[in-house]
């Protein structure tokens, strides 16, 4: 089945189209000033307009204060909240009784007890997101390009609604999916040229390669 696609990190118009074009069904926005991915919200907000009624606008924000999501939610008016950071279970209650927007956590993996804590969160995520640990000295918590270990998904109860990120590329995203038939991937630095710079051809050729790993496979000869 067709993994759900979100493609993050977009800071052009051209980059909105060509995801929505594509069948993106996640368009993501980086709210983490360190990152070369960040964008002011109320650039954001215009941008994703085109998305509105189809893709789902995902606000990237890590350890958020009720401030910074204050100014988010109103500008952007996201569908989704993406939480990056350490947020506790608690913290993640409190944010969605205050915005009422499902969130979707997001979890660091190396090893096999990286997922433990996911079990914390079952019943008040809506969604999981499954990235990579970020490397030693880095100042990013995601977005780093940065795969991990895909089998240990395989230890998660099959009833977790998730997204597989972390180092997804058009070279290694048809392998991915064959390990952990993840229901939905994310993307972000493998579809760009340089650090928060996108390619429209990049992301032209991630999304051939999902389609690729989709299409049934014909007998030879017949
Ligand atoms: O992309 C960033 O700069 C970023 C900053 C802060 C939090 C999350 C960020 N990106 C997220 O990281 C993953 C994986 O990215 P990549 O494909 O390995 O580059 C993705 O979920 C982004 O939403």
């Amino acid at each position: 089945m067709k993994p759900d696609i979100k493609i993050c990190g977009l800071k052009t118009p051209e980059a909105v189209d060509r995801a929505l074009k594509r069948g993106a069904t996640h368009i993501g926005f980086i709210f983490f000033e360190k990152s070369p991915r960040y964008i002011e919200p109320d650039v954001a907000a215009k941008l994703a307009e085109p998305a509105r009624g189809k893709a789902k606008i995902v606000a990237v924000v890590v350890d958020p204060t009720n401030d910074d999501l204050d100014e988010i939610v109103s500008l952007l008016k996201p569908d989704m909240l993406q939480l990056h950071g350490n947020e506790s279970p608690e913290h993640v209650l409190t944010i969605k009784a205050l915005y009422g927007l499902p969130v979707m956590k997001v979890f660091s993996v190396r090893t096999a007890d990286d997922l433990k804590r996911v079990e914390a969160y079952i019943g008040i995520a809506d969604r999981f997101l499954f990235d990579a640990k970020p490397p030693k000295g880095s100042e990013l918590p995601g977005g780093n390009g940065i795969s991990f270990d895909w089998s240990l998904l395989g230890w998660l109860d099959g009833s977790i609604d998730y997204m597989l990120s972390g180092g997804l590329n058009k070279d290694n995203v048809a392998d991915a999916l064959l390990i952990t038939k993840a229901p939905g991937i994310d993307v972000s630095s493998g579809v760009e040229s340089a650090p928060g710079v996108k390619s429209v051809a990049m992301i032209d050729e991630f999304f051939d390669a999902v389609e690729r790993a989709d299409a049934p496979v014909m007998a030879s000869g017949s």
